[in-house]
This record gives structure tokens, sequence and C-alpha cells, in this order.
């Protein structure tokens, strides 16, 4: 029995870590928790409790390299129950508040004089990070409040399911995050806040710790209502009695599906706060409170297939595939296994007999093998092309890849990946429409797309293809040529580079695609986000030579797009007033030239006058209207090639980027 204690710590503090630390996930919840249950169990029935037991204590080390700060008081974990019935009895005669259990992550905030001094996550409980540089950029959280007194409240930084979806389509199939928890948590952990600026994350508060130099309200529900009045999103609730509680879980339930933000459940707590303190706490929970967790409908099925579609990356994910089930109203007969680590965990074999349900009552997942014969194998040979399969070690466990770069399911994950709305965004450039032009020869490699026009004759010809879809297809890969940089490196479909890694490598590098090119992995592993495997893929991509050769191929159709504020950065002719007049050499004509001056932040206009800064005429000395203009209001007059010179603009703009 001390063997399975110690097994079970060992794996449940190693779940722990993962959960907390790492913003990933080794095991469902579920499994989580029938794994704590057993110890608890066992531990009752021995009476033996190792120290370093999760049933003791919040315990993990908080590691990352944000500010530490302890917690006045400590944030416990709660209590759970599956049963609605042990609610009821938990009230007693006391009103309660019920509410949803948000599944995000806990944050603490302060605020000073009315202004949002800082903003603490929960942590293990005891020691928290500094997290209030996101904070500041919370989609919904008031920066000033009227109310001038020290003010402590604690509540959930969630991202929505929406928001989620969103951010996993413009994400590499590594960089997926598994469920909005975790990548609220790896959002609000960031050291750099423009990523959480850029994700919507929401605060809701759910308990006033403190307010100085105003009387609470005895009643917690009353004191929410205060904060709502302040300007702050909270979290819905109801009053319940021992009464009506049973009732309104049945109206959480039936409204969680519908819900946008992930809840893991409900909690339930004493209205009256004298009540609440009186009670005190245990070592680990309070005693006013109680976590509800949904008994998830469980279904018993047969496991049938494993299924490992290759991605664009080779990364092939495994999904289960059992006989139908009915599951908080839908038929559901795939679960997303994740990664070999999970498969294996779960023991897995063909015929196994296995229990599945929905997380949160959304995501299916498997709970348990009920049979474990761990037969499974995990496949030596992509399915698609027949290539040679390798194991590789990644941030959440192993993971199984196609080692072949011909592979044709790669090839076309990859060129569909580079048409894609967030890539290239090429419209009617289906995935279909990609297999006949790789069958055809038509294309090999992305560059291929822009020399379609070759086969006109037999694009018409093709089946499904005409006049009008042929001329359309030809018009959106002309309109995709003009592209901005973070959108073409998320084509090329580098490993670990989804479209925000893009961006950040993009922001860095000041949109200068050379110096992404040749950057060294040391200078890319500082990028604020970016760890040694991400800095090692773009550096690894670059230093091939096919690729190289592909990319110089595709430049030659491009035209890089620059975000505005960044051409116009360091631009020597921002804000200067320019005229043009007589012929010119190197740029191909006056416009060009003007058009170069005001895409930089310059402006141009017609006539001389004392608002112009310079004139630009090649025939410096003649005794044109315009120069003896200048002249006379002492307005420099300089040729083309001193103004090549000296702004640092040449004939060809894109050269300028
Ligand atoms: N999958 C894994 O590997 C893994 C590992 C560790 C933990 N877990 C999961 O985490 C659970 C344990 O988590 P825990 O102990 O960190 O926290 P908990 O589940 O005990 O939750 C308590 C916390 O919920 C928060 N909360 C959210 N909404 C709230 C509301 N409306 N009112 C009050 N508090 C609210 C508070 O911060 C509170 O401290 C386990 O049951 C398990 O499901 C999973
Ligand atoms: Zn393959």
């Amino acid at each position: 029995m001390v063997n399975r204690i110690k097994e079970l710590i060992s794996l449940l503090n190693k779940a722990a870590e993962a959960y907390y630390q790492k913003d990933t996930e080794i095991m469902s919840n579920q499994e989580y928790d029938r794994l704590y249950d057993e110890l608890e169990h066992l531990e009752k029935e021995s009476g033996i409790i190792l120290a370093n037991s999760p049933t003791q204590r919040v315990g993990y080390t908080v590691l990352s390299n944000l500010q530490k700060v302890k917690h006045d008081s400590p944030i416990l974990s709660l209590d759970k129950t599956k049963e609605p019935q042990k609610l009821k009895s938990f009230l007693g005669g006391e009103k309660g508040i019920l509410s949803w259990k948000l599944d995000g992550l806990t944050i603490v905030l302060t605020y000073e004089n009315g202004t949002l001094q800082q903003a603490i996550t929960r942590g293990n409980g005891e020691i928290g990070e500094d997290v209030t540089h996101n904070a500041r950029v919370f989609a919904n959280l008031p920066l000033q409040i009227s109310f001038k007194g020290s003010l402590v409240l604690r509540g959930e930084g969630v991202i929505s399911y929406t928001e989620f979806h969103r951010i996993n389509e413009g994400a590499q199939e590594e960089e997926k995050y598994k469920n909005p928890r975790n990548l609220c948590s790896g959002t609000v952990r960031q050291l750099n806040s423009e990523i959480a600026a850029k994700r919507r994350v929401q605060f809701f508060a759910f308990t006033l710790v403190s307010a100085e130099g105003r009387l609470l309200s005895d009643s917690k529900a009353e004191n929410l209502k205060w904060l709502a009045g302040l300007g702050f999103d909270v979290v819905d609730h109801k009053i319940v009695t021992a009464e009506t509680v049973e009732q309104e879980v049945e109206w959480f339930r039936a409204y969680v599906k519908k819900n946008d933000i992930a809840s893991d459940g409900l909690v339930l707590t004493f209205d009256s706060i004298d009540y609440s303190e009186n009670l005190g706490s245990t070592a680990k929970f309070p005693k006013d409170s109680i976590a509800f967790k949904w008994a998830d409908e469980m279904a018993e099925t047969t496991l049938r297939e494993i299924e490992w579609n290759t991605s664009r990356t080779g990364l092939m994910n495994p999904i289960a595939i059992f006989d139908p089930v009915e599951l908080e109203g839908s038929r559901v007969s795939r679960a997303s296994v994740h990664n070999v680590s999970i498969l294996r965990e779960l023991k897995l074999g063909i015929g196994d007999s296995i229990k599945v349900y929905k997380a949160n009552m959304i995501i299916p997942q498997i709970a348990e093998n009920l049979t474990c014969s761990d037969s499974a194998e995990i496949p030596k040979e992509c399915f698609v092309c027949g290539g040679e399969t390798q194991i590789k070690k990644q941030r959440d466990g192993e993971a199984l890849y196609c080692t072949n770069p011909e592979c044709s399911a790669q090839r076309i994950q990859r060129l569909t990946h580079f048409v894609s709305r967030d890539a290239m965004n090429m419209e009617g450039f289906s995935e279909e429409t990609i297999k006949k032009f790789l069958e055809m020869g038509f294309i090999q490699q992305y560059p291929d797309i822009f020399c379609l026009e070759k086969y006109e004759g037999q694009i018409k010809k093709m089946e499904g293809f005409g006049e009008k879809s042929y001329s359309n297809l030809i018009k959106s890969i002309e309109k995709a040529k003009q592209v901005e940089l973070p959108n073409f490196i998320y084509a090329l479909g580098i490993d670990q580079v989804g479209l925000r890694n893009a961006k950040l490598l993009c922001s860095k590098y000041h949109y200068d695609l050379d110096k992404i090119i040749h950057a060294s992995e040391d200078e890319l592993i500082g990028i604020d986000g970016f760890g040694t495997v991400i800095a090692h893929s773009i550096h690894h991509y670059f230093g091939e030579e096919e690729h190289k050769t592909l990319l110089n191929c595709a430049l030659k159709y491009l035209k890089i797009k620059v975000p505005v504020e960044i051409k116009t950065e360091g631009s020597l002719v921002q804000g200067l007033t320019f005229v043009v007049t007589g012929d010119l050499e190197r740029f191909s004509n006056r416009k060009a030239l003007s058009e170069a001056i005001e895409l930089l932040g310059g402006k141009v206009t017609g006539s001389v006058t004392k608002k112009t800064n310079y004139l630009i005429n090649n025939d410096v000395f003649s005794a044109s209207s315009k120069n003896e203009k200048a002249k006379q209001l002492g307005i420099p007059i300089i040729s083309e090639n001193d103004f090549i010179l000296q702004f640092k603009i040449m004939p060809d703009e894109s050269k300028n980027i």
C-alpha cells in the first residue's frame, strides 16, 4: 500500500507541476481527481501521510522570471463534491451564494488611491507572481475607480471559448492550447504584455477582501454589488438557501453549454462574512465554501481505432475513434489523445473498454481505460507517405513525427496553410484544388503558386474549373502578392511559428526580413516569449539551402507591405515638406518620388512657400521660377542624388524596408 501511495504522490505532483508551472496537462482533470481521491482514501485507510503528499498542501514551487509576492492571506483550495444533496446539507439554515467556478487564473488585485496598483496570481496559494503589467491590458478591468481607499479583491482572469478558438486557429499544431485555462495562464504569466494585450483577457471578481475606510456589509452579495458599481465585472451568481440550491444548480447546468466563459463547476459560499469567519479553515480548505463539480456524464465504449493524421510540420497526433456515444446532448465518437505520452499513460489498445466524457462539458476526452491492454502500436511509418516516423520530446511530453520532408500529407497541409486566411489569404484556393494541382504537377512548392498562369489552358479544362473560377483564382493570387511580413513568415509554416510568434519576430527586427533570416539562435532566444525550441526552429529553417532558394524565388513575386508606423520610424523625411520639379533620372518619375516621400511620412506640395523645407530639382542652377522663389526664401535646392544620399531613400522603395 505504501508503494501505491508513493506512486500516486509522484504522479500527482508531476501533474500538478505541469498544470500550475508549465501551463500544460499531462493527464485530464478527471484522471487527476480520480488519483487524488484514491490517494486520500489510501491515506485514511493506512494512517500514513507522507510529507510531500498533495492532500496536505497546494505545495509546488513557483518557478518563473516574474517577480514573486507573498500573499497577505493564503488562497486555499476548495473542498469538492459532486452531489447537489451535499450542497443542501452544507447550507443548513444559512443563506449562500452560488456562482460559476471560473476556470482561468486566480488573481488578487490591489487598488490604491483609485488606481490599479498590483495584480498577483494565486501561485501556490502562499506566494504568487506579479502580473500587474498584464492586468493593465485586460479587456474589462477598470484602471481607475472612484473609491480612493486601499481596496483588495479576488477574481479570475479568463479567456472566452470564442477567443480561444480564434487564437488556436492562427496557431501551429504544436502551439495550440488544449483549453481556455492553459491559454489564459500562459498569456497572463508572460513577461511581455504585448501578448496579453492582443488576446482578450477578461477579469471577473468573486471576493471583496478589504476596502479601507468603508464599513463592509456583512453580506458578500452586497459587497459584490458594490464592486460592480465601481466598474468591475462580477462573476454570475445567485442567492440560494437549502430549499432552492438544487434548483439553481439545475439553472447553471442548463446554461453551462451556452456560456462562452469556461467554468469547471460551481462554488457555494455562505453569504454572511461573520458566519464564514467564525468557521475558520483547515490547512487546505476554507470552511465557508465548497466547490461543486459536475458529475461529468460518462459513457463506456470501445476503442476501435487510433487515427494519426499528419500535419504540415510532420506532427502526428493520435485521435481515438470509438463506438459513438451520447454525451451532454450530442453524439461523440472521437477524442484527441494529444500525444504519445498521454497515449502510453492511458495504456490504450484497440478493443479496450474506455470511459469518455466532455471536459468542462465541452471538450471530449478519455477519462479512463478499463482494460488497459497497452497494445496500441506507435506507427513506424507515416500513413500517408510511408516515411519513417520519429518520437521527439516536447514541452508537454513525447510526440510522433513523420520525418519525410517530401511527405505528400505534409506538402498538402503546408500549401493549404500557405494560402490560408491568416497566412497569404488566397481566397478560393481550397485543399481540394491544391491536391489536384499537386497531382497534375502544376505546383510542388509554394513559389509555384505564383506561376500558375503557365497552366492556364490546362486548368481551365479541369473538372470544376472554368473561365470564371480560373480568373478569380488568379485575381486572389495577385492580391495576395501584397502581403504583410508577419503573415508571410507565418505562411512559411516554420515549426513553432504561429502568427503570434511571427509578429513578435517582426517587431523585434523592425520588419527587416533580412535581419530575421540572419538572426543567430542566441539573439532569437532573447526575444521575450521565445525559448530554445522556437529559436532553434527559426534558425534552422532559414539555414537550410532549400528554404533559402524557395524564399528567394517567392520574393521575386511579392511586394511586402510594412506597417506605416514602422516605415516612418527613423525616417528622415518624416514631417518635412518637399517640392519636386524638373526631370528625374533615378526615380522613374515625379510621382514615384513623391509616393516614396509620402510613404515615409513626408509631404509633397506643388509650389514653393515658406513652409517648404526642400526643393528637389536636378537642374540646381537654372533660373526657373521655383528655383528663384526658393532662393528668395532661403530654401535649399537639392538634386535627386543629394536627396538619395541625404535622406537614404532609394528609388526602389521596397529596398528601404
Ligand atoms: N490535469 C492535471 O494534471 C491537474 C493537475 C493539478 C490540478 N488539476 C485540477 O485542479 C483542481 C484543483 O485545483 P486547485 O486546488 O488549484 O483549486 P480548486 O479547484 O480547489 O479551486 C479553488 C480556487 O478556485 C478559484 N475560483 C474560481 N471561481 C471562483 C468563485 N466563483 N468563487 C471562489 N473561488 C473561485 C479560487 O481561486 C479558488 O482558490 C483539481 O480538482 C484538478 O481538477 C488538474
Ligand atoms: Zn508522411
